[in-house]
């Protein structure tokens, strides 16, 4: 795996990356207040530098920072401590050198495609002819001559992403941050997209050269930037950076493409670095890593080819048998990781012990198997089903385990980590769940058994 610091930079036929910093982030850190009073770390210690025509990647899971970070170089967030200077000026408001591009196109739907892209310029004073020469220029440049006065509502996906950037680009940034800006379409117009945003931005005479990228796609990452820095998580540092030297247009099918998915793969499924002493606590729903939102056929699907295999396959090879996108294996390989059913070794995801007995048992042996493994590896859920059998009525309502989610998650992150829970613990059939009241159940003959068991009692 490539986890070295920076190397110079193999010349490539698109970007020409000088040494000159243009956005310089120090010693940053973050930290919110969480609903209960306390203090959620978000961000800590993050040193980073984006140079004069670098388009620079982040990745990590979700929750890690990502769009945080973002809004600290955009200027929209003030650090809890450290700086970000851009130019060599600090930023303490809205940074000039910078504009946005978002997932959700943030379009005006009152406004037509010439104003919405007007805007910017509209607020940087820029005179009325001036504006509207520069306007139909952007409009043009993103192919939409023809569509000024057409509303949002009348274009596509596609379309309505080109008048994002055209939005964006207008102001002629120094640099273009974007967060996750294909996300939202269908993955032929992102891959068009993309190409025509790389090509705007390596024009020698782009006013914007620089980019900071925000995405959850490897693949997309490998395909557009020079660098890709990893996020963490709990908090989010930056864990390992790698730099992708490979020339453009780059073809994801070459075996050095490949393997940059591979390294940067196995970065963001690896083990877990140790919890930061800021985060120790007793509560393991607290310190436990979040749950993959992973559906539980697909997992099983993946335990068998896996098997089928000899147990070990690399990644890509597995994503193309499976049909998948490599980052659509991302939440399964991350609950099979986290079942201790599979490992993550040189690129390769490897079937365990445990993985190999659930991936040949029969269908009643594998939720036996399961249920032991949640409750062996899933803390949430074993709390969960402790809390049951120690209660008498069997019965616990949610907002129980959702009020200490929220010690350590967001209030949205929270619901999602129970609900993920609940469809483990029911395919488990360690607890039933009634969505009408809100209330988790222990099994009705686990119920009558007794209560005297433990979580690990293995039912
Ligand atoms: N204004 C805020 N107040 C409190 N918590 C916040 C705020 N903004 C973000 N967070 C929390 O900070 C953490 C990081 O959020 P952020 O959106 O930066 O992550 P991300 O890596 O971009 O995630 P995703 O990939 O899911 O978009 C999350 O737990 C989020 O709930």
């Amino acid at each position: 795996m490539n986890t070295s610091a920076p190397t110079t930079t193999v010349a490539t036929t698109a970007s020409a990356v000088a040494d000159t910093p243009v956005i310089t982030v120090r010693g940053l850190h973050k930290h919110f207040s969480s609903p209960t009073g306390g203090v959620l770390p978000v961000l800590q210690d993050i040193d980073l530098t984006l140079h004069e025509g670098e388009i620079v990647a982040l990745l990590g899971k979700s929750g890690s920072g990502k769009s945080t970070l973002l809004r600290h170089i955009a200027g929209l967030l003030a650090p809890s401590t450290g700086t970000v200077h851009y130019r060599g000026t600090p930023v303490n408001g809205p940074n000039p050198g910078t504009a946005m591009l978002f997932q959700s196109f943030a379009l005006m739907p009152w406004l037509t495609v010439h104003q919405n892209v007007e805007l910017g310029l509209q607020a940087q004073g820029v005179e009325p002819v001036a504006r509207r020469r520069r306007t139909l220029a952007a409009i043009d440049m993103v192919g939409l001559d023809g569509f000024e006065n057409a509303y949002p509502k009348e274009l596509s996906g596609g379309m309505r992403q080109r008048v994002g950037f055209a939005r964006a680009l207008v102001v002629e940034p120094d640099v273009l941050l974007m967060d996750e800006p294909f996300s939202a379409l269908d993955v032929l117009t992102a891959q068009t997209l993309r190409n025509e945003l790389l090509a705007l931005l390596t024009r020698p005479e782009s006013p914007t050269r620089t980019a900071l990228l925000v995405t959850h796609s490897i693949e997309e990452a490998v395909q557009l930037a020079d660098r890709i820095l990893i996020l963490g998580t709990d908090p989010g540092t930056i864990q390992v950076e790698l730099r992708v030297d490979l020339p453009r247009p780059r073809n994801r099918r070459t075996r050095g493409f490949e393997a940059l998915i591979e390294d940067a793969y196995e970065c963001l499924t690896g083990e877990r670095a140790e919890l930061p002493p800021t985060l120790g606590t007793h509560d393991p729903l607290r310190a436990a890593a979040p749950l993959p939102h992973a559906d539980l056929e697909r997992l099983t699907g993946l335990l068998e080819e896996l098997d089928g295999r000899g147990g070990s396959v690399e990644l890509p090879a597995l994503a193309d048998a499976l049909s998948y996108e490599v980052d659509d294996l991302m939440p399964l390989v991350e609950a099979a990781k986290t079942l201790a059913y599979a490992r993550i070794r040189a690129g390769e995801l490897r079937l365990t012990t445990t993985g190999s007995g659930f991936a040949s048992a029969d269908i009643l042996t594998r939720k036996r198997l399961f249920a032991a493994a949640v409750l062996a590896n899933v803390p949430l859920i074993a709390t969960i089903r402790t809390l049951l059998m120690a209660s008498d009525s069997g019965r616990l309502r949610e907002h129980h385990i959702t009020d200490r989610l929220r010690a350590g998650f967001s209030e949205h992150t929270a619901r999602q980590q129970l609900g993920i829970a609940i469809t483990w613990g029911r395919y488990a059939e360690l607890f039933e769940y009634d969505a009408r009241d809100g209330v988790l159940l222990l099994p009705r003959e686990d119920h009558m058994a007794g209560t005297a068991g433990t979580a690990g009692d293995g039912r």
